[in-house]
Order: C-alpha cells, then sequence, then structure tokens
C-alpha cells in the first residue's frame, strides 16, 4: 500500500482550548509522496513493525510508532473479531520526517485500513476516521486524500471539489521541527500581539480551488504557522526566498514546517524550479517534485 503526504493550503489557527489543542479551519490537499506500507498477519498474535527508508533509525519500533499505536488501537477496540491476531507492518518512509507533511499520520491511516482488511472488521471508513482521530488530528484526513476542509483540530471533514491538478516543488530541512513546539510559539506569538489567532474559513482558496488555476490559488495560500515556524527556523527564510528566486508563484511552508512548499504555474514550471532550487538554496536537504492532489491510501501489490 502507498499512503500520501499532505501540504495544507490553508491553515488558519484559532487561539489555545481548553483542552490544549487549537480550532483551526485547515485546506487539506494529499499530495504525490509517499510512504509505503505491507501488513501481512501473524500466527503468533503479535503486533510488530520494522522501519526503512529515509530517516527511519531514528524512530523506535515499540509502542510509540504510530502505526504500532493505530494496530493496537483497532484491536484494542475490536477485541472480539482480533482475538489470537496479530500483524508485521514494515513502513518504507520517504515522507520527510518531523516535516509538517503527516507523515507518521499517513503511515497510521494505512495501518487502519490495512488492519481493517486483514483481520476481517470491515469497519467503513467513517469508523476508521474517528479512530484515527484519537491518534493524531491529521489521521482522518490521510485516511481519504484528496482535498478536503478540516475543522474542529482538523479532523472535522468536508470533501472539497478541486478542478485540475497543482505542481508542487518541496524542499526538506536537514533537522525536524515538533509539531507541539510550533503551536507554543504560536501562543507565544499571540500574547505578544504578533499574531492574531483566527480560525475563520478560508473561503477564497476554497473558491479558487474548485476553479483550478494556480496563479490565483497561489495568491491566497495562507499558512498561520509559518510566522512561528521561521521563528523557531530561522534559515528557512532563506529557503523561502531561494524558491521565489527561483521562479514559485507562491511559496509557503508546510505545515508545521520545517518543509517548505513552493507552488509552479505547470509541470514544466515545476520542473524548472526543482532543478534551479538547490543553487538558491545551500541550506536545503533535499528537492522533491509531486503533485497534488492524489487519493489516499492505495495498494499497490498484495499485502
Ligand atoms: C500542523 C498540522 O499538521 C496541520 O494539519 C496539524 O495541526 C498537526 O496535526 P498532528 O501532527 O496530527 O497533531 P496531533 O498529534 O493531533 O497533536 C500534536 C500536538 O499539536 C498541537 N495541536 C495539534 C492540532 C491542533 N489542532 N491544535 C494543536 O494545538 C497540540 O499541542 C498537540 O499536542
Ligand atoms: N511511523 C512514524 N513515522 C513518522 N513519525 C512517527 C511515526 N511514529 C511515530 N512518529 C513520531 O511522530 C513525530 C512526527 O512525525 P511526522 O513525520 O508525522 O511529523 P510531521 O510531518 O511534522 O507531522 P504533522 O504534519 O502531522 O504535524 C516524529 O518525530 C516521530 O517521533
Amino acid at each position: 500500500m502507498r499512503v500520501p503526504a499532505k501540504v495544507n493550503l490553508a491553515l488558519c489557527v484559532g487561539p489555545r482550548r481548553a483542552d490544549g489543542y487549537h480550532d483551526l479551519a485547515t485546506v487539506f490537499q494529499a499530495v504525490s509522496l509517499y510512504d509505503r506500507l505491507r501488513a501481512r498477519p501473524r500466527a503468533d498474535g503479535r503486533i510488530c513493525a520494522q522501519m526503512t527508508g529515509e530517516g527511519s533509525e531514528q524512530l523506535p519500533c515499540d509502542r510509540t510508532n504510530l502505526v504500532v499505536r493505530a494496530a493496537w488501537l483497532l484491536r484494542e477496540r475490536y477485541p472480539g473479531q482480533t482475538a489470537g491476531k496479530g500483524v508485521d507492518l514494515a513502513v518504507d518512509k520517504q515522507i520527510p520526517m518531523a516535516g509538517g507533511m503527516a507523515g507518521g499520520s499517513a503511515d497510521a491511516a494505512g495501518t487502519l485500513l490495512a488492519c481493517n482488511r486483514l483481520w476481517g472488521l470491515n469497519l467503513p471508513v467513517g469508523e476508521l476516521a474517528e479512530l484515527g482521530a484519537e491518534l493524531g488530528s491529521d489521521v482522518s484526513f490521510l485516511l481519504y486524500g484528496g482535498n478536503a476542509l478540516g475543522l474542529g483540530r482538523g479532523e472535522q471533514l468536508t470533501p472539497l471539489a478541486a478542478s485540475g491538478r497543482l505542481e508542487w516543488v518541496f524542499a526538506t530541512a536537514p533537522r525536524g521541527l515538533a509539531t507541539p513546539l510550533v503551536y507554543r510559539r504560536f501562543d507565544e506569538m499571540a500574547d505578544r500581539g504578533a499574531i492574531v489567532p483566527d480560525a475563520g474559513l478560508p473561503d477564497e482558496v476554497i473558491e479558487q480551488l474548485s476553479c483550478g488555476v494556480a496563479e490565483r490559488v497561489a495568491a491566497c495560500l495562507r499558512n498561520d504557522l509559518q510566522a512561528p515556524a521561521l521563528e523557531l527556523y530561522p534559515e528557512l527564510v532563506q529557503t523561502l526566498r531561494a524558491g521565489a528566486t527561483a521562479g514559485a508563484l507562491a511559496t509557503l511552508v508546510s505545515g508545521s514546517g520545517p518543509t517548505c512548499a513552493f507552488l509552479a504555474a505547470d509541470a514544466a514550471a515545476a520542473d524548472r524550479l526543482a532543478a534551479e532550487l538547490p543553487k538558491h538554496a545551500p541550506e536545503v536537504r533535499d528537492v522533491r517534485r509531486a503533485y497534488g492532489p492524489v487519493s489516499g491510501p492505495s495498494i499497490v501489490d498484495r499485502a
């Protein structure tokens, strides 16, 4: 199975709630950067994970790993149907780790779908999405893919119509940014009046997305976590500038960062941008081409 990453075309963040989360109005787009996930049954009833690919050596394979947590959650909620059933989960990571592209959430979403099938649970995707929200705010969206509006803490989803596809270049960074830290910095900036929290609907982005003209979508992209991410990771200012110099229609930090997203006018312009970017941005780790929207997790080979 391959599971896509996401970028937020709009990420409007409200004030911190009593439960520590923030109300959001976000426009998600699933993009063509994928982790690969293979799930095989285990006769001994254990849940085991193995991680390969970019950055995977930093990831524990114990119960803190999101794929292991996702499989355990299903087993705990449906003990009758899953008694004695185990799984071997193998993840090949290509989505940048702690990069603001929800790689861990994508893996968790893929695991819920794979184990649902493997263990014969046949739960509807809506039920998996509710379980997914317990694992992380982005997991519900990653079960569906496409484009969607996310409200609440990002888990209340409405699919969004889109016309055409957007061509992206992503610049990954040499180190990660922890999402809670970025939200905390957002709060500090709000306290000192540098930011006004506002989770109002990003109507303009939604409208332009349905029209499908990249130049017009570019004009209204918005990420309220960009300013706090840039305070925490000032080198990203150079990366964003480099993207503009290399010809991007729009530049923005992806989600909580530090991956930077560059929107191009079309596929040829994106290819040129991807080739040009490293010349202007020596601090970038890797440059990736992608497009969106793409569908959610899909089976590419028999697991
Ligand atoms: C930045 C985004 O990726 C944008 O889509 C998401 O908001 C983050 O989603 P996620 O990584 O799935 O985050 P979660 O695992 O749910 O939460 C991690 C931490 O991020 C903060 N958090 C997350 C989502 C949200 N709406 N408000 C928050 O304040 C909280 O401190 C939380 O403890
Ligand atoms: N399977 C997994 N893949 C990636 N990270 C995982 C996984 N399981 C647990 N984690 C933990 O989750 C953290 C966030 O990982 P992830 O790569 O999803 O970050 P992110 O892209 O910034 O997430 P988001 O965009 O949802 O905020 C990592 O630092 C890691 O400690």
